[in-house]
């Protein structure tokens, strides 16, 4: 196993090349081969998602395993129904335990051949492509958004369009926009018919001249969260932008109440100190999922007692992150409590700290990134399997590195 131990320096100031954002990327990769366009999108991620997503689409390999990509797995699952050919469809030991059956329910209802080649409701997936005749389908929009946007980025490539019935609580709704966004950007016409119905027409999408993909807000959130945690500290992220289709631009709204500014200039956004943070923190994070470990982590370190709901979907993503950061921040001696499955709350009740706290990553690129700004208020911190970054942000390392961070154990 490998470790790293991380040392702060005293004031942070940099200017910060951020991935773009995996999400977008994944989109436009699947909806450019959808529409068969020319050019591939521009400023693709070098991150492991994409890399799977673009190796798939060009190489078309009879077994396509895509790691730990959810958006990959869950994207390729509705290409490869109406791509022709028979292709399996795997990933990580973790994948082949991230449900799927919902996805395949609903493909299966459309008219396409899924079958599952290991457990039922699970990849690996044996899928078969081709045409789907029927458009009306009701799954449940409380699991996971990508099941949603897997179908609807399909929807343009069905016979007779597509019209999607979300039964229960929406969750991840951001990423379900953002998918109308791409698929809109594309020539698709698409939308909300109303709260609980999505509808996309039988209209072929039209590949723009070009395609650039934005900075990754998701990524942005942990340098929010060095800001919140330095005592001196500015961020210059270029690429990013207020007018965002990404749902976790929001991040920038629930740090100004942990005392980070964010100044929105032509191409960057400028993230400064500014203000006095809350006492006390409650909110939902049902549309924002991947932001939650970087404000367990921030709040708890600046002793703000949270309350955070919405956190169902936390279970069922690169590992079962509310175990994970109950687990992880007892070792930095924070007691959370968890309730339903979808709570977390920290009520400022403490534990004595392992005496040299070891963080452990769990395959999990939120777990290392949102823990490592943890090494500001504590002096030191090591984390174990500091390589997961590689999933979202592969050169997340070299940036703390570049600010004034020391990495012990990094080569
Ligand atoms: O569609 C997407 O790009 C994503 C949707 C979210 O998943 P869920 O819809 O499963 O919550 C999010 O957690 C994931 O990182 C990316
Ligand atoms: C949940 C995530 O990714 P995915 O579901 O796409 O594997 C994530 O990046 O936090």
């Amino acid at each position: 196993m490998k470790r790293i131990i991380l040392t702060s320096p005293d004031k942070i100031y940099g200017n910060i090349t951020l991935p773009s954002s995996k999400s977008i990327c994944n989109r436009a990769l699947i909806i450019n081969a959808l529409a068969q366009a020319f050019s591939k999108p521009e400023n693709l991620s070098d991150c492991d998602d994409t890399r799977v997503m673009i190796h798939a689409l060009q190489e078309m390999p009879p077994v396509i395993d895509i790691g730990a990509a959810g958006t990959a797995m869950r994207f390729l699952t509705a290409f490869l129904s109406v791509h022709p050919g028979t292709h399996i469809l795997t990933g990580t030991q973790r994948m082949q335990q991230r449900p799927i059956g919902l996805l395949v329910n609903a493909l299966r209802t459309l008219g396409a051949d899924v079958e599952y080649s290991g457990n039922e409701g699970y990849p690996p997936l044996r899928i078969t492509g081709r045409q789907l005749i029927n458009h009306d389908v009701t799954l449940p929009g409380n699991v996971s958004s990508q099941y949603i946007s897997a179908l609807l980025m399909i929807g343009p490539a069905l016979k007779n369009g597509l019209t999607l019935n979300l039964t229960g609580e929406i969750i991840s709704r951001p990423y379900i926009d953002l998918t109308l966004h791409l698929m809109k950007s594309f020539g698709a016409k698409a939308g909300w018919a109303n709260e609980k119905q999505l509808y996309v027409e039988p209209h072929p999408y039209e590949a723009p001249s070009s395609y650039y993909v934005e900075s990754d807000w998701s990524a942005a959130s942990y340098w929010y969260e060095i800001c919140a945690l330095a005592p001196e500290a500015q961020i210059e992220l270029p690429g990013l932008f207020r007018q965002s289709p990404q749902g976790d631009a929001y991040v920038a709204h629930l740090f100004s109440s942990l005392g980070v500014k964010t100044q929105y200039l032509d191409h960057k956004v400028v993230l400064q100190k500014e203000g006095k943070p809350v006492s006390q923190m409650t909110y939902n994070f049902i549309n924002q999922p991947d932001l939650a470990q970087t404000f367990v982590v921030t709040c708890a370190l600046l002793n703000i007692p949270f309350r955070f709901s919405g956190l169902q979907s936390l279970k069922i993503k690169e590992t079962d992150r509310i175990a994970a950061l109950m687990k992880e921040m007892k070792k930095l001696g924070y007691v959370l409590t968890e309730t339903d499955g979808c709570i977390l709350e920290w009520n400022g009740e403490r534990c004595p700290s392992d005496i040299s706290p070891c963080i452990d990553t769990y395959e999990d690129h939120r777990m290392a990134m949102a823990f490592a700004p943890a090494c500001i208020p504590l002096g030191k911190l090591s984390i174990n399997n500091p390589q997961v970054v590689s999933k979202s942000y592969p050169h997340f390392w070299d940036d703390l590195q570049a600010t004034g961070f020391t990495i012990n154990g990094k080569n």
